[in-house]
């Protein structure tokens, strides 16, 4: 388990963690979402002591990272999939890595099995596809058999076959019992893979709920029209329905279903030439909940 608990990091002017709490429970996938700069990453290399927090604290298993005994068996990381050797094989490299950590040499064919890379160990990593050098990290992450996994960013720069490929393993973690951290700036990445949701903005909580949840609350439905005559449309439509312009031709409509806004359209003899129900993205759902962070760093950039 993951337990953050009032994390506060500050870089001079900037407030890149801002009184952080929330808890990453074992058996569950946790999607950890937010914008570009929302300070992902730093709460995950302050929970990694990477980097010292200003306050409050981060725990993996009850401990600090410094207070870990055998930290690679405590809670495994992939954070940058670049940080390996290119003139080590990925044998060797895992092999340093686990002499470093009393871990038993045998454990390395194990996780380069693990990981797809059993016949590629022995090449020299500098070699390796970016989905190579992924599998490779992810090998590391492996390597202490941690009940706590934190993967940043994971699917950046993966072709689908290896996307689909650890978003099982990431399933399969969770359903040993571990507890597994993700984070994306994606919802479309998190939606098929994750039990539960943390959104992050400007370095503070947004949203902390399970996925279904999440789903549930931003599932409303809306209505696409086409329609050579939307300004007569428009006026039949009542005036709580909300109604938005997509293109000269088209309305978005919520608030109405699709048969009452067709009887409105017939009784005023307007022709329809689409009438589409739909549901709200969750990645517009996302961005509606981080529109003011997203326009606060826009105002940000904009003022440099
Ligand atoms: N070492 C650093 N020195 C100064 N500022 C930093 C440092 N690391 C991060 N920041 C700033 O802290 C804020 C949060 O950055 P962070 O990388 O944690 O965000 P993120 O959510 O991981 O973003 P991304 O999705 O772009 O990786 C940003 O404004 C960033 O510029």
């Amino acid at each position: 388990m993951i337990e953050v608990r009032g994390l506060t990091k500050r870089y001079g002017e900037v407030l890149a963690v801002d009184d952080l709490t929330f808890t990453v429970r074992p058996g569950e996938v946790t999607g950890f979402l937010g914008p570009n700069g929302a300070g992902k990453s730093t709460t995950l290399r302050l929970i990694l002591g990477l980097e010292s927090a200003d306050s409050g604290t981060a725990t993996v298993g009850g401990r600090p990272h410094a207070a870990q005994p055998a930290p690679l068996r405590a809670v495994g990381a992939l954070l940058d999939p670049g940080a390996v050797l290119p003139s080590r094989t990925a044998y060797h490299h895992l092999l340093a890595l686990a002499a470093g950590n009393g871990i038993p040499r045998s454990r390395v064919d194990e996780v380069l099995d693990d990981v797809g890379l059993g016949n590629a160990g022995r090449r020299r990593a500098g070699a390796f596809s970016l989905g190579m050098r992924q599998r490779l990290g992810i090998a590391a992450a492996l390597l202490g058999d941690p009940p706590v996994l934190i993967f940043d960013e994971p699917l950046n720069g993966l072709d689908p076959e290896g996307i689909v490929w650890i978003r099982h393993l990431m399933r399969r973690m969770a359903a040993e019992g571990r507890a597994v951290l993700m984070s994306s700036h994606l919802m479309s990445e998190l939606e098929l893979t994750t039990d539960h949701l943390i959104v992050i903005g400007r370095g503070r909580l947004i949203a902390d709920m399970t996925m279904k949840a999440f789903i549930a609350a931003h599932s409303d439905r809306e209505v696409l029209v086409r329609s050579p005559r939307t300004g007569s449309l428009r006026r039949a439509l009542p005036a709580d329905a909300t109604v938005r312009e997509e293109g000269a031709d088209t309305l978005v409509v919520t608030g109405l279903d699709t048969a009452e806004i067709g009887a409105l359209a017939a009784v005023n003899d307007v022709e329809l030439h689409e009438l589409t129900s739909r549901r709200v993205s969750l990645e517009e759902a996302f961005m509606e909940l981080t529109r003011d962070v997203q326009e606060y760093r826009a105002e940000r950039e904009a003022s440099r």
